[in-house]
């Protein structure tokens, strides 16, 4: 009898993926149409198209828990069944699931549209946060210059969401009741699947805690030096303008005037990419080979087809920030970007490749388990082959950088270089999320919102705001994934995780032995080696059709996410920081903020 049902079982799931692959592809072309062009006739039909939708999940569903699944023998069909039953938002109410839309489609487009005017010719106001306020903070010294673009950029891109926002929380917790969690914060976490994965980012956190006091410390102090002492304190936060990002989420742009040893040579990639007459076209072509070169898949026709590389100039509104798209197909995957020729592009073209090879390698897997083994792994694999790519060793190879010597000192500079990238980010990375459990769960209120942001941002990251804040700002909502319902602690999971990645595709790749620190981690190239290529291709082609810990021990042995990776990379770096604070006696650590913002 038992046996009867599970083949009827088995029979539904063959036939409700194949109605589901064909669902998906219509709602991500409606999805990918509003996104690219903004007007209302397209915000309509993605309207139109998911509400349609969502009626239609609602049967699949009702027949889906007809079958006694929980009782099935076969752990595989269970899984499925299992993550069918997850309506998601479809489970709303239908002008709840409206009124949901069209919150999160206005946050989205606000951003979108957002502008600020120049602070020099205040009727040129027309500057949008890519390419030009990221090229501010990229490149303008002038504290007041920063301090106006932090300020507009917040007003004009944050606050308008704040009554959204609001409308958002409450209807998604609504559909996350619907779905049997006490609050979207629940059904996030509900995607790592471990009872207690809250308290393994907190762990990950304390094992990096250290690291990360001892790079802010010294940043500080060069801040210091740059502005002077009334502009950057010795003992306090750093305030967010000064640190050459609009989120303050990466400090890669102070490198030219913090770095360790600056006599050394500068790697400066973004100038090395213009002179050689990089377009977005070579970034892109440049970064499939890298994969090729492991014997991961070229990108697909319809990819060079259909993907938008560069701002289109016809004027429309569209949303820039990157992204990659899975249409359900097999064959039709996209990037969106805004492409400008820099290192910080360089390093997002492989960024989203990466997601377009998941996509790839997945593609026969049943629809339900094309995702990311955990979200954190789907924002890993680019990084993994950028961490290749940035090598002093791979820029040579790609004529970026001339040669030059591979003695500590550069070295030192190098891994100086990487952690204003990787580990600046993950308190910003960790707290994003932090704020948006409280948010979801209510420990957060909509009249102490940027209040308790900003103490987030201050206890965790050491950064405070230029100017003082009041509840009339919503300066969450200036960051893109608050706007645009995206959830964030992927990014921090996949930054310590890319590293545990990385250690075993290097070794796998005669490119690292542990412990032999003639052969640092942070020299690794896996260029070409196809033994790491077919390793974490193997991992990626299981998509989420085991629990994360089987795909983590598939590449790495381990079964545990741990910052190991990351405090083995750095550790040289590590010692000299610890070293070079003690030796200007460096205050290590922040003390209160005297910032207004609560
Ligand atoms: C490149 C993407 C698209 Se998935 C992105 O949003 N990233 C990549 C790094 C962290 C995060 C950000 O920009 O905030
Ligand atoms: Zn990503």
């Amino acid at each position: 009898e038992r046996a009867a049902e599970e083949a009827a079982g088995r029979e539904y799931m063959r036939n409700l993926d194949e109605l589901m692959a064909k669902a998906n592809n219509k709602k991500t072309i409606a999805s990918w149409n509003y996104e690219s062009n903004l007007t209302t006739y397209n915000e309509e039909q993605l309207l139109k198209i998911s509400l349609e939708l969502a009626e239609d999940q609602k049967e699949y569903w009702k027949e889906t828990m007809s079958y006694l699944w929980h009782e099935f023998e076969d752990e595989d069909l269970k899984r499925m069944f299992q993550k069918y039953s997850q309506l998601g938002t479809a489970a709303l109410p239908e002008d709840l699931n409206e009124r949901l839309i069209m919150a999160i489609n206005n946050m989205q487009s606000n951003y979108a549209k957002a502008t600020i005017c120049d602070y020099k010719d205040r009727t040129k106001c027309d500057l949008h946060v890519e390419p030009d306020v990221t090229e501010i903070f990229a490149n303008s010294n002038d504290a007041e210059e920063l301090k106006y673009a932090w300020v507009e950029w917040h007003k004009a891109a944050g606050a308008p969401s704040k009554g959204n926002f609001t409308e958002y929380v409450q209807m998604d917790n609504e559909a996350a009741k619907l779905n049997g969690y006490d609050s979207v914060a629940e059904w996030w976490l509900g995607e790592y699947e471990e009872e207690d994965s809250e308290d393994q980012f907190a762990a990950l956190w304390a094992q990096i805690k250290p690291l990360y006091e001892q790079i802010h410390a010294y940043v500080r102090r060069h801040l210091r030096l740059k502005y002077g002492e009334d502009v950057v304190s010795a003992r306090g936060p750093i305030p967010a303008h000064l640190l050459g990002n609009i989120w303050a989420q990466t400090w890669n742009n102070v490198e030219k005037f913090t770095r360790p040893f600056p006599d050394k040579s500068d790697i400066d990639v973004t100038a090395a990419l213009i002179a050689q007459n990089f377009t977005a076209l070579k970034m892109f072509k440049t970064a499939e080979e890298f994969f090729t070169s492991l014997n991961l898949q070229p990108m697909t026709d319809t990819f060079w087809e259909k993907s938008i590389i560069e701002k289109p100039d016809d004027g429309r509104e569209m949303v820039c920030h990157a992204s990659a798209w899975d249409f359900y197909d097999g064959e039709d995957f996209r990037i969106r970007q805004c492409t400008t020729i820099t290192d910080a592009f360089f390093k997002t073209t492989h960024h989203e490749m990466g997601h377009i090879q998941y996509y790839q390698q997945y593609k026969d897997q049943p629809v339900v388990y094309r995702a990311g083994a955990n979200p954190g792994f789907h924002e890993a694999v680019g990084d993994v082959i950028a961490l290749s790519v940035a090598t002093p060793k791979h820029l040579r190879v790609m004529g970026l950088l001339e040669d030059g010597p591979d003695d500590l000192e550069s070295n030192i500079n190098q891994l100086y270089k990487m952690g204003l990238d990787k580990i600046v980010f993950l308190p910003f990375g960790y707290i994003l999320d932090l704020f948006r459990y409280g948010v979801f769960r209510g420990t957060t209120t909509p009249n102490e919102y940027n209040c308790h942001f900003w103490q987030l941002r201050e206890s965790l990251q050491g950064v405070e705001p230029p100017v003082p804040r009041t509840e009339e700002d919503f300066d969450p909502a200036a960051k893109y994934h608050i706007s645009a319902d995206v959830e964030y602690m992927r990014y921090y999971i996949s930054y310590i995780i890319q590293f545990q990645f990385h250690r075993t595709l290097c070794q796998l790749a005669g490119e690292y032995t542990p412990g032999d620190s003639s052969n640092l981690l942070s020299n690794c190239d896996i260029y070409r080696s196809t033994a790491a290529g077919d390793a974490l291709g193997k991992m990626l082609q299981m998509g989420s059709s085991r629990p994360w810990p089987d795909a983590m021990e598939a590449i790495t042995g381990q079964r545990k996410m741990d910052a190991s990776g990351v405090l083995e990379y750095f550790a040289p770096l590590y010692d000299w920081l610890k070293a070079e604070n003690e030796r200007n006696n460096e205050f290590v650590g922040w003390e209160p903020s005297t910032v207004q913002y609560c």
